[in-house]
């Protein structure tokens, strides 16, 4: 399969030596695995969030594509470090660095080591919407039900 091609600036020089490039860890992989760029270890403490840098940028240029960060599961399940925003969005026109937004949502401190994969980056396909404003609807199936009001079983 052809894959688009983007282009990554490269803002911290260990990317690529003491700190390895992203790449997808198996041929069905979804997410490439972004690492934090630390100086010195870092202890998250319950509760803390803190903003890491990745030491890349992109430019993805498409506006029908965008990346989004999402947690790794093992550390979010198994160590509560998940991300401060949930899912960070990277829009198509964004070129600044990569950051991760790391929260330590658990009940014990978790030391990230420099390098360690923090989070994981996607790319998705986006639509952008154009909106017609009406004053009603053709009425459909669901009608305005929502928040369960199809029920449980
Ligand atoms: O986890 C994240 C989330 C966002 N970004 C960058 C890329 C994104 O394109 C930009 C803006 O993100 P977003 O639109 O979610 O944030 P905002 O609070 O709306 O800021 P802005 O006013 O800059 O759009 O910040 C990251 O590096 N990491
Ligand atoms: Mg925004």
């Amino acid at each position: 399969m052809t894959r688009p091609t983007f282009q990554v600036r490269i803002l911290d020089a260990r990317i690529g030596d003491s700190i390895p490039f992203p790449e997808y860890a198996t041929a069905g992989s979804a997410g490439l695995d972004l690492r934090a760029c630390l100086d010195e270890p870092l202890t998250l403490h319950p509760g803390e969030t803190r903003l890491l840098k990745t030491g890349l940028s992109i430019h993805i240029a498409d506006a029908s594509l965008a990346a989004m960060i999402l947690p790794r599961s093992g550390l979010g399940h198994k160590h509560g470090i998940v991300l401060g925003n949930l899912v960070g969005l990277i829009d198509s026109d964004y070129q600044g660095e990569l950051m991760v937004s790391c929260w330590n949502r658990g009940d014990t401190p978790f030391t990230i080591e420099i390098g360690e994969r923090i989070a994981q980056l996607v790319l998705v396909p986006v639509v952008q919407a154009a909106f017609e404003v009406v004053d009603s609807f053709d009425t459909s199936d669901r009608g305005e039900g929502g928040f369960g009001s199809t029920g449980t079983h």
